[in-house]
């Protein structure tokens, strides 16, 4: 089993949650991505788009994302919804993790994301989905498993993951 599992997937899919629930079951230590750019930075997430604009948030996350997958502990690693689309963050996440990615029903993931201020989240489903269409080839390139959420809960879907990395 790889010391270093990463989880990806679109905006509100569960990673940061079934992240947390699965390295509570593996014993490992947790990072969440999005917590350790607004950590490092000092400032929430919408704060440092609105700063330094997605380019400057892509920076961040890049240098949390090949920190979190230095090596060391076992780790479970949740990710930003948009840490796939460089390619050399895709690189770290093939070579260094075992790569999960959850896929869940769109329009769930759309009414899910309408709460709080979240950049790139859309105006419309419209805009969410070609959004997401544009990033799925990426989740796909980089994971190792794929789980179908399908409004599973959380608890099942760690599960499943633990399952599969214990072979
Ligand atoms: N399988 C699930 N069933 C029911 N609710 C869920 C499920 N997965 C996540 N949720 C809920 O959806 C919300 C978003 O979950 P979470 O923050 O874990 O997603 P995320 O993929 O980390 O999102 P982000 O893109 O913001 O990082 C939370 O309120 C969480 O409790
Ligand atoms: O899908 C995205 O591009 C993002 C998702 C969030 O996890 C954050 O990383 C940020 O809001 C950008
Ligand atoms: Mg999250």
């Amino acid at each position: 089993m790889k010391d270093l599992v990463a989880i990806v997937g679109y905006m509100g899919c569960g990673k940061s949650t079934v992240g947390r629930l699965l390295a509570g079951r593996l014993g490992a230590a947790f990072v969440d991505l999005d917590e350790a750019v607004a950590r490092r930075a000092g400032r929430s997430i919408p704060l440092i788009f609105a700063e330094r604009g997605e380019e400057g948030f892509r920076e961040l996350e890049h240098g949390e994302l090949a920190a979190a997958l230095g090596g060391g502990e076992a780790r479970v690693v949740a990710c930003g919804g948009g840490a796939v689309l460089r390619e050399d963050n895709r690189r770290l996440l093939r070579e260094r993790a075992a790569t999960v990615f959850l896929e869940e029903d769109l329009r769930l993931l759309y009414a899910r994301t309408r709460a709080a201020d979240r950049p790139l989240r859309g105006a419309s489903f419209e805009e969410f989905r070609r959004r997401y269409e544009l990033r799925l080839p990426l989740y796909r390139e980089v994971a190792d498993l794929t789980v179908e959420v399908d409004g599973r809960g959380v608890e099942e879907v760690a599960g499943e993951i633990a399952r599969w990395l214990r072979g």
